[in-house]
């Protein structure tokens, strides 16, 4: 089994247990009477903006690095995140290998501005209703986890719902299905997920394969400005960084060399 079959395996085992205390019924009758949110879709809105755009991820701890954060003050950051120019914030919800909660999405939510991803490891739609009511305005599909049908149905409720998908790809197989399926944010992940190693060139490799009116968002192992500098001259849309912002302190001095 694989990293990512291992997390979804146990999102699986996980909602299992939450489906029994909070039936599925009952959280898609709160999430459709859920406000809409005002203006619609702003996450895509958020990394459709001129020049390079920046989603400033929350993380705890990963898979490649363990703990990345042990004081790990979530509330802060976000707000640093949303002074500093970020245009989107991830939160990692997942608690098995990234050490993520789901309140650190609820309790920032109401404290900044900005759009929210929900970062977990969607494999039922309870998760997206779930992503509504906690505040987030997008949520995670990964092509390698979820067949064409699942895709196509998770974007359709997503859409009900009133929030945006960022759909992950791996490959050029992965990124044509994303396309095929109607996706209008693509997010090339440069993390190989057999060996860990990040290679900004799988992103400008896949660029070309992505019409321009789909949003095109390179992920993970972005460091330093020359980073950004190269994927933006590549017609990259937006990135989405983790590790090295969390580790920064100065956070808003980073935004702003990735933003050039
Ligand atoms: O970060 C990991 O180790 C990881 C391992 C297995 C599956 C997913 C993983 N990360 C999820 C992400 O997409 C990253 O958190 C995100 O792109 C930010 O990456 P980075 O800037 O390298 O922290």
């Amino acid at each position: 089994m694989n990293i990512l079959q291992q997390l979804a395996q146990s999102t699986k085992n996980r909602y299992k247990g939450k489906e029994v205390n909070r039936p599925l019924a009952l959280l898609k009758e709160q999430a459709e009477l859920c406000t809409p949110l005002s203006p619609a879709f702003p996450f895509a809105r958020a990394l459709r903006k001129e020049g390079l755009s920046v989603i400033c991820e929350i993380k705890k701890a990963s898979p490649s690095k363990g703990i990345i954060s042990s004081d790990f003050p979530y509330l802060e950051i976000a707000k640093e995140y949303a002074i500093g120019g970020g245009d989107a914030i991830s939160v990692l919800t997942e608690p098995s290998l990234f050490l993520g909660k789901d309140r650190y999405l609820s309790e920032i939510a109401p404290l900044v501005s900005l759009p929210l991803l929900r970062k977990d490891f969607t494999v039922c739609p309870y998760q997206i209703y779930e992503a509504k009511l906690l505040g987030a305005s997008s949520v995670l599909l990964i092509c390698a986890l979820l067949s064409d049908a699942d895709i196509e149905s998770y974007l359709q409720l997503c859409e009900d719902l009133g929030l945006d998908a960022l759909v992950e790809a791996h490959d050029k197989q992965e990124t044509e299905r994303a396309i095929a399926l109607g996706a209008k944010i693509i997010g090339v992940n440069n993390r190989d997920l057999k060996t860990f190693k990040v290679d900004l060139e799988t992103s400008i490799r896949l660029r070309n394969l992505v019409p321009p009116s789909i949003i095109f968002v390179s992920e993970s192992g972005i460091e330093t400005k020359q980073d950004t500098r190269i994927l933006r001259s590549h017609g990259i849309d937006a990135v989405l960084v983790g590790e090295c912002l969390m580790r920064s302190f100065d956070k808003a001095g980073m935004i702003k060399g990735f933003k050039g």
